[in-house]
């Protein structure tokens, strides 16, 4: 049994167990004894479980973030494969309440007969013979009460199960440094560099990062450095591409054109490699921004708002309320990473956006459902872009016409001399 098995068995008591289930979350924790009274909030997530489901959670717990976090990754596909199809199966978490980096993810089965119940026990007894970094429990309800215990397979060890109240923050939040938003270029290369063995696409995108000394701090820009942000479709291009004609500045985008090669096989891989991808594509933008700001206004298509801001909101799955308290330390601009001088939000009534996407030949019935669906997800985007610090940004209504869109972050550009 690895160290980090041994140190979560040896916590099992305090923590909290949530699952997500139909759009709601429940959270439960274990009661050291076997007789917990299952609450009304633990009786209607098993209550909602069909009658005769066998239920199962699978936690990942291996020491190493990125084994953990590719193991948890394939994890899903080998359930949606392995599993019988009549199973179901939920993203799960556990964590101590309030101990940051203590969040361990896996997912809750349930298995609706005997038959799919029977083989869910055979897959999971050989996935834990061959050493894989799994917890495994399974759930019964004691006939005629209220009553559910967990079953701990790794250590045969039996309790009650009892409602817990939902943290102060969301789980997400206790893991989120350097596993979904990394604060300093170092922090970022290291995940890369860990990698390398298992995707030698990092070791290709580790050579085109800036060296050490590249990255101290530089003397204040000549001219401004103007970024634009926004959801997808809201007009940062058609934005940059005027804004760039209007001022005689140079256009750079990040990530930059030479990480394109790579991009995709990093967009297939867990947040932890996926975000640290982001991350180190905004350092080298910042590496072209200082070779051209003593020449021209810089105009940058997205920049760190676009990986913080979709990093948190997706790691954080809940409605806005969920997401990092305004002036949270997790909004923090990494202090290594070139400021620009203004940031401007581009923000677009939803039906518009989803116009617009139309009209560009996106967004059509399936992607039109699934923008739909990500309703939520988009806010929470957008308010976490609202709530990083660090460099002046600007919300800006892009719902008129390109050109009066242009012309109004022109004259915010004039009227607070960025120019
Ligand atoms: N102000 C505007 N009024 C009407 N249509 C616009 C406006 N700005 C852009 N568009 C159109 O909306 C669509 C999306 O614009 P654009 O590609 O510039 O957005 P974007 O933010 O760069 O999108 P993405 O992030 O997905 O690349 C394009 O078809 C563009 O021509
Ligand atoms: N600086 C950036 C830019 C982008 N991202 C991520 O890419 C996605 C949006 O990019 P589009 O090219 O589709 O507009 C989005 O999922 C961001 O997570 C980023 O992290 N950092």
């Amino acid at each position: 049994m690895s160290r980090r098995t041994m140190a979560l068995l040896s916590q099992w008591t305090s923590r909290v167990f949530s699952v997500d289930m139909d759009g709601e979350t429940v959270y439960f924790k274990i009661h050291d004894t076997q007789t917990g009274k299952g609450g009304k909030e633990v009786l209607r997530m098993f209550g909602n479980i069909q009658k005769g489901a066998s239920c199962y959670s699978l936690l990942v717990s291996s020491g190493e973030k990125i084994h953990s976090a590719r193991f948890h990754w394939k994890l899903k596909d080998k359930l949606s494969t392995a599993l019988p199809p009549q199973c179901r199966f939920s993203p799960m978490c556990s964590f101590l309440p309030g101990v940051r980096d203590s969040l361990v993810h896996g997912y809750f089965l349930q298995a609706p007969s005997s038959d799919s119940s029977a083989t869910t026990e055979r897959l999971l007894r050989q996935w834990l013979r061959l050493d894989d970094p799994l917890l495994v429990c399974s759930y019964l309800h004691e006939e005629n009460t209220p009553r559910w215990i967990q079953h701990l397979w790794n250590t045969e060890q039996n309790h009650g199960i009892v409602p817990s109240e939902a943290p102060e923050s969301h789980p997400a939040t206790l893991n989120l440094i350097n596993s979904d938003v990394f604060y300093s270029f170092q922090a970022a290369r290291d995940v890369l560099q860990k990698c390398a063995d298992i995707i030698p696409e990092a070791a290709s995108v580790l050579e085109l990062l800036p060296c050490d000394g590249d990255m101290e701090a530089r003397s204040k820009p000549d001219f401004p450095i103007i970024v634009l942000e926004g959801l997808d479709a809201t007009g940062k291009t058609t934005l940059t591409e005027s804004l760039r004609d209007a001022l005689g500045a140079t256009l750079l985008r990040s990530p930059p054109p030479c990480l394109s090669p790579w991009r995709a096989r990093f967009d297939q891989e867990p947040p932890i490699l996926r975000r640290a991808f982001y991350a180190l594509g905004n350092y080298i933008t910042a590496q072209q921004i200082y070779s051209q700001t003593s020449k021209t206004p810089v105009i940058i298509d997205r920049f760190w708002h676009s990986t913080a801001a979709y990093a948190i909101a997706t790691a954080v799955n809940g409605p806005v309320c969920d997401l990092p308290a305004e002036g949270s330390e997790l909004y923090r601009w990494p202090s290594d990473l070139l400021q620009p001088s203004v940031v401007f939000l581009l923000t677009l009534d939803p039906e518009e956006r989803k116009r617009r996407l139309k009209d560009r030949g996106q967004g059509e019935t399936k992607e039109e459902h699934e923008l739909d669906l990500n309703q939520v997800f988009r806010l929470r985007v957008e308010e976490a872009y609202k709530r990083i610090s660090g460099p002046t940004c600007i919300s800006v209504d892009a719902s008129s016409s390109a050109e009066q869109v242009l012309r109004q972050v022109l004259l915010l550009i004039k009227a607070k001399r960025y120019l």
